[in-house]
């Protein structure tokens, strides 16, 4: 542990016991948008207390330090403790939540196989990490690009936690296309429903609306009324959200910060608590094979969740178009995982 004159202990409110959260890249963007309403309560709810373990590379330990600073300076009633680790091993011992934010940014020049070989060092070692000590119930979202690959490199690497408890964040690209699709029949985002994302966080992803609602009807005929037809939800609608990443880069000259935070939270939120009935939510997670998407990919799909568990949505009839998409996102979740296997980058599990 970095020694932190910051770190507390003490006994927090609330009416379970605490939970201990590790989150990576604490001191980056992404990081310092979510510790603050994880100590608040947006991550475990308004009953759990929360303990805090904040890994970062040893030359960012310094700024973790600051950022627990300000978690104390917060005086949040559910903080139960916050501490600074610079060593894996450390800061997931005990874990039962796992925030996977930091990774290695693309840098200029930099080719899609170094940032994976980079980014695979990385979830390797927090992988293996989790494996010898994280607690039987530990469960992770990887928010840190290439997310879905990652997530299955750490999950490679931690052979004796169940598989499925290692999931890529996708929610914000289900949040996005809740947006616009409320935004293009003039709805609020309470009344639009049924949203699918398949495939890699990337621009390949497939952004489904054929079972999608609008105030409880298709939002294909609702958006049919508003003349945005088909052409329209392939040449408009899907690329507009695949690459929102994209568009915010250039217009906030900086990538999606509070908006990812806010995912991440709810991503694992829906997890413990469970999804609306009827209702589901899109995370990348291991496939099961089912829809068609090979085991050995970590994809998005719809997904309930229940009592801490997450099922993926009944395979239902795809049409042709949706197929071809899902499978071009899917391809390239495949070539990703045989570029890090060539690069012999996945674990015993693999
Ligand atoms: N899945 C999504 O929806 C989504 C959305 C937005 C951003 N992202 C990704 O999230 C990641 C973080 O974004 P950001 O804006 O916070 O970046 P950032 O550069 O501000 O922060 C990343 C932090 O991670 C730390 N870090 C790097 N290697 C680490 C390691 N081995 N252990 C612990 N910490 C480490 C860095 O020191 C840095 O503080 C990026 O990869 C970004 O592309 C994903
Ligand atoms: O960081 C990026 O490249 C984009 C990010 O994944 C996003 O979806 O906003």
């Amino acid at each position: 542990m970095v020694d932190v004159a910051q770190s507390i202990t003490r006994d927090p409110v609330g009416t379970t016991p605490a939970a201990t959260v590790t989150v990576t890249g604490a001191a980056g963007q992404i990081g310092y948008a979510t510790v603050f309403r994880a100590a608040a309560g947006a991550l475990l709810g308004p009953a759990t207390p929360v303990r805090l373990r904040l890994l970062e590379v040893p030359q960012a330990a310094r700024a973790a330090e600051g950022v627990a600073m300000e978690l104390l300076d917060g005086a949040f009633p559910l903080l139960a403790s916050v501490d600074v680790f610079d060593d894996p091993a450390a800061a997931f011992e005990g874990s039962e939540v796992g925030l996977l934010i930091g990774a290695k940014p693309r840098s200029q020049g930099m080719e899609r196989a170094d940032l994976l070989s980079a980014n695979a060092g990385i979830f390797s070692v927090q992988g293996r990490a989790i494996n010898d000590g994280a607690a039987d119930s530990f469960r992770a979202v990887v928010v840190g690009n290439p997310a879905n690959t990652n997530a299955l490199i750490a999950a490679s690497h931690a052979p004796d936690v169940p598989a499925e408890r290692f999931t890529a964040l996708t929610r914000l690209d289900h949040h996005r296309a809740e947006a616009q699709l409320a935004i293009a029949c003039d709805v609020s985002v309470n009344d639009v429903d049924g949203i699918a994302i398949w495939g890699n966080h990337s621009a390949s992803q497939y952004v489904d609306l054929t079972r999608a609602t609008v105030q409880g009807r298709p939002a294909e005929e609702v958006l049919a009324e508003r003349g945005l037809d088909r052409q329209w939800i392939d040449d408009f609608f899907i690329p507009k959200v695949a690459k929102r990443g994209a568009e915010i880069i250039r217009v906030r000259g900086g990538s999606s910060v509070a908006s990812a935070a806010h995912a991440a939270l709810r991503h694992v939120r829906t997890w413990l608590r469970g999804t609306d009935e009827g209702r589901w939510t899109s995370m990348a997670v291991p496939s099961t094979g089912a829809h068609g998407i090979p085991e050995g990919v970590v994809s998005s799909f719809p997904v309930t969740c229940s009592q801490g568990g997450y099922a993926i949505v009944e395979p239902w009839a795809v049409d042709e178009f949706s197929r071809a998409r899902i499978d071009r996102s899917v391809a390239e979740l495949l070539a990703e995982r045989e570029a890090v296997a060539e690069l012999g980058l996945l674990g015993p599990r693999a």
